[in-house]
């Protein structure tokens, strides 16, 4: 029976129709359907059918590949990291400035196909290919970051370097970006494009505009253009549990240009508070943040305690001046001051009954953008 299915499914498979109809579906370079590409940077023959799922436009300049290599200031005893090396036309490109690299490929084809070519240029000694997902795969040692990364998964992976450079530090990342992404990572206080992602990136690592870079040079071509930059970890990081953080951030950019004094009146928002800080009267005692509201707490009606606390609020934003200032405007030190004063006060964005420990990588709460 078994085996009846599979001929089924082989014979539909080999159909004309059905064939023409799978690659129409997963083949994503629009104007040259069915059709691998050839994707070497220099003119060699290396066929593969590019998804664009897995975020696979390659840099085919050589210029560009050239100018991240020089911008990157590579040593020969640098270990670098490459996330996502494709077919590898920034892999060689790296393995001619230093002796030793990791990359990181999720797709088997791309790890063939790196390889071979790594085997042809002779320099295989000095490459260790990690066939996995980077998100979920261990990070080796290393000092140096050089990566035309997915774009598809920017944020986390930027939260996991930026992040993880505590225990792993590092000296650089230089990273393509789409151009949209590096924007909003890149825009300060008053910015039109200024957001939680650059509050939350500006706390861990210094961010610096390389250059920007054309949809053209790329096969194949993506429908948005690209900027290089290059980020520094910062080797002094403020002393702040993470998911208090990004909780705070996650509050106070939930709308970035109302005042702090008006997201601070919403009721909803002053229980959530009450609850996580486990305001006196009000859910000291209680595991069940849900059960926090009975009423079985003895003293004030919970409309009472919530005027009560909202006054409380209202003081700590007034004692820093952050009453009529609104978040766009604010810096990720002006931020901070405003969290300290509030925990000060014994208010706080995260559950006070939880551990301290960090949060894991997949929890990672970091941007609310949509890349
Ligand atoms: C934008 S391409 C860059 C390829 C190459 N570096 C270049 O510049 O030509 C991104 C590469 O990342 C790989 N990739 C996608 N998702 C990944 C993941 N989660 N972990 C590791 N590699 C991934 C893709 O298969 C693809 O080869």
């Amino acid at each position: 029976m078994i085996r009846r299915r599979e001929n089924i499914a082989t014979n539909l498979l080999h159909s004309r129709f059905l064939r023409h109809f799978i690659d129409r579906c997963i083949h994503t370079n629009s104007g040259r359907k069915n059709k691998p590409e050839n994707i070497g940077d220099s003119g060699e023959e290396v066929k593969i059918r590019l998804y664009k799922s897995r975020g696979q436009h390659l840099l085919t300049n050589p210029r560009v590949l050239d100018s991240i290599v020089r911008v990157s200031d590579i040593k020969s005893d640098d270990t670098v990291l490459e996330i996502g090396p494709g077919t590898g036309n920034l892999t060689l490109k790296l393995l001619e400035a230093s002796n030793n690299v990791f990359a990181i490929e999720i797709d088997n084809r791309m790890v063939d196909s790196l390889r071979k070519r790594v085997a042809a240029a002779g320099v295989q000694e000095r490459l260790n290919i990690i066939n996995g997902d980077a998100l979920k795969t261990e990070f080796p040692q290393f000092n140096l970051v050089v990566a035309n990364i997915p774009y598809n998964i920017s944020s986390p992976l930027l939260a996991k370097l930026v992040y993880g450079a505590a225990a792993n530090p590092f000296r650089s990342a230089t990273l393509l970006l789409q151009k949209e992404f590096a924007r909003r990572l890149l825009a300060k206080p008053g910015d039109s494009e200024y957001n939680r992602l650059a509050i939350n990136m500006n706390l861990m690592a210094d961010v610096e505009f390389v250059m920007d870079v054309s949809k053209r040079d790329f096969v194949p071509c993506p429908k948005v253009d690209s900027s290089v930059v290059k980020l520094y970890p910062k080797t002094e990081i403020p002393d702040v549990n993470l998911e208090e953080w990004w909780a705070f951030t996650r509050t106070c950019f939930n709308n970035k240009n109302k005042t702090l004094g008006a997201t601070f009146k919403q009721k909803r928002k002053l229980t959530e508070l009450m609850k996580l800080s486990r305001v006196e009267g009000f859910c000291q005692d209680s595991n069940d943040l849900d059960e926090c509201e009975s009423g079985s707490q003895p003293g004030l009606e919970v409309g009472d305690r919530i005027s009560s606390f909202r006054a409380r609020v209202a003081g700590v934003l007034e004692s820093g001046g952050f009453v009529d200032k609104r978040p766009a405007k604010l810096s990720h030190n002006d931020l901070l001051h405003l969290l300290s004063l509030f925990n000060d006060d014994g208010i706080y964005f995260r559950d006070q009954a939880k551990g301290s420990d960090s949060c894991s990588i997949a929890e990672l709460d970091f941007d609310d953008g949509l890349l």
